[in-house]
């Protein structure tokens, strides 16, 4: 029975001992749900872990067992309510009162404990709105036994910071095999569950990409947000987008993403974009890039899709025309690539000189803070003026969506004469890192480009680390922000450089010695190649 605060009798249902179905009661966010499940044990015996977590998981006000007697009367009674949030001391989510019996039940004062506990999830409530209104999420990665699994971990919350969110707890879940529909079993879910109660968040974030099925599974199981890894990676995409192509790109990365997500979905997406108001713009997962707020409604999707398709296709036809105006002359372009957040922009900054204020390009202490490939011009010894180009940062399992809307921006990275590909030395996953840079260049064909290696963050990273990157990738150490090493990067720059004009140099020559060769040949009288009279009239 589901008895409301008056006593009202709401549903009764009748069932087996195994499980009884619950009438769905509307979850508070704040509050108790208002109400009392009561229920018999004919077989006797205290709550069972089931009761336990119906009572926390719909946030019932109490629920009761009355144990059946062999006589069919009542026997004792057992009841439990929740615990505060964030109770020190408190081992479970519920605190079970001794076993009662019926006529002891009488005195105990049920409304006046549901009246203390409402006071006391209230108060917590009012120091959480005291507080700036970050999302607070918890993040999940699932270890199924990558080496670099902790770093992963590592990485899902610079997303998540850089998205905004405040990260109250993270895990690693250590699953050999992926349950199909929760991915790490219904039990991690009820543990996760309690866990975001006491710690008052309301956001479950996943390392991995969720397909849309598992996402409202894990939703329903929970009632927590649910965003994956993709989804932080749009999201931020969508914070730092400027220019309209980025726009463009990011917002039909975002739609082509939702678009599969959005089937069936319309409850859940309506609560989403309702919970606006957090001081980047809206929630994570549903913000647009620039002022607009992502667009949902499902019937206007594939219509939206096109119109950006058709919309990119001009920008690249117009860029392909200044591409191919702006004269292929003798000022090599260097091409700075790079993770994310590895001190691409800092090391621009550093190489070209844009102390002016004005000139300076934004380099900050966030993932995906370039989007936009900016070119400046710098000087190098013995070369003269080089063009330096900074682009948009990397990242391992870049999603598929980003890296299609993304295709034109990366490609121009080829024209470049020089890759000088940043590695942040400070970070345990240097290597990793560096493959998961190599393999999307290798994704766009540009694998065969020369790259010189720069080992930033020197100044931050272990000299015994950096030694053993050194052996392994080659490069020059350096730090982008105190200068050391540059000197020495600049100089193997420009004998790279100069070793590929001579190499160009000595092709031309090449080719040219080659056809006065032929050409020889072919006015040699005598020569096999002289084909038939009149096939050459300027002969
Ligand atoms: N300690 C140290 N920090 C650095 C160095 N170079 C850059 N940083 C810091 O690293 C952070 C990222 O620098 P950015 O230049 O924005 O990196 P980025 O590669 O352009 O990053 P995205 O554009 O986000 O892909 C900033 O907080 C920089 O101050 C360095 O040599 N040493
Ligand atoms: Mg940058």
């Amino acid at each position: 029975m589901l008895i409301d605060r008056r006593g009202r009798v709401l549903s009764v249902s009748v069932a087996d001992a195994k499980a009884a179905e619950l009438p769905a009661v509307r979850r508070g966010e704040e509050r108790l749900s208002g109400f009392h499940l009561l229920h018999t044990h004919p077989k006797g015996g205290g709550l069972s872990k089931n009761d336990l977590s119906t009572l926390f998981l719909n946030r019932l006000d109490a629920v009761a067992a009355v144990e059946v007697r062999p006589d069919g009367l009542p026997g004792n009674v057992h009841l439990a309510h929740l615990t505060p949030p964030g109770t020190v001391g408190e081992e479970e989510d519920w605190r079970i009162y001794p076993p009662k019996s019926p006529s002891d039940m009488e005195d105990f004062d049920l409304a006046g404990q549901v009246r203390a506990l409402e006071e006391e999830i209230a108060r917590a409530s009012r120091v959480r709105e005291a507080a700036p209104d970050k999302e607070r999420a918890l993040l999940v990665q699932i270890d199924q036994g990558e080496v670099d699994a902790e770093e992963r971990l590592a990485e899902l919350s610079e997303l998540a910071r850089t998205a905004g969110a405040d990260v109250v707890y993270k895990e690693l879940v250590s699953r050999r095999h992926l349950k199909a529909g929760t991915l790490v079993g219904a039990g991690k879910l009820e543990e996760l569950t309690s866990r975001a109660y006491h710690l008052d968040a309301q956001t479950l974030v996943f390392g991995q990409e969720l397909g849309a099925a598992q996402a409202r599974e894990i939703e329903a199981a929970t009632g927590l947000k649910i965003i994956d890894r993709t989804q932080l990676i749009l999201d931020i995409f969508a914070l730092h987008a400027q220019g309209v192509e980025s726009r463009l790109q990011v917002e039909l990365a975002q739609l082509r993403y939702m678009k599969p997500r959005l089937l069936g979905a319309g409850a859940r997406l309506s609560r989403i974009g309702a919970s606006g108001g957090s001081a980047a713009g809206g929630a994570i997962g549903t913000r647009g890039p620039g002022e607009t707020k992502l667009e949902l409604d499902r019937r206007r999707i594939n219509d939206r899709i096109s119109f950006l398709e058709a919309q990119l296709e001009n920008v690249a036809v117009r860029r392909e025309e200044r591409r191919k105006n702006r004269s292929r002359n003798d000022v090599p372009v260097v091409s700075i690539v790079g993770y994310t957040n590895a001190g691409k922009s800092t090391l621009l900054n550093a190489f070209t000189h844009a102390a002016e204020e004005p000139r300076r390009v934004l380099a900050e202490n966030k993932l995906f803070a370039t989007l936009r490939p900016t070119s400046r011009q710098g000087y190098l010894e013995g070369i003269g003026p080089v063009v330096f180009t900074d682009t948009v940062g990397f990242i391992r399992d870049l999603p598929a969506d980003l890296s299609r809307a993304f295709r034109a921006t990366l490609e121009e990275i080829g024209d470049a004469d020089l890759l000088l590909h940043v590695v942040d030395a400070s970070a345990p996953d240097a290597d990793a890192r560096y493959g998961a840079v190599r393999r999307i260049l290798s994704d766009l064909d540009l694998d065969d480009m020369p790259e010189v290696v720069a080992l930033n963050k020197a100044d931050h990273a272990d000299p015994e680390a950096l030694d053993r990157e050194r052996m392994r990738m080659g490069g020059v150490a350096i730090s982008a922000v105190s200068g050391q090493g540059l000197p020495w990067l600049r100089s193997v720059l420009a004998d790279t450089l100069q070793r590929q004009a001579e190499a160009q140099a000595e092709q031309v020559a090449l080719a040219r010695q080659e056809r006065v060769r032929i050409k020889a040949e072919l006015e040699r009288p005598s020569s096999n190649l002289r084909l038939g009279a009149g096939q050459y009239p300027h002969d």
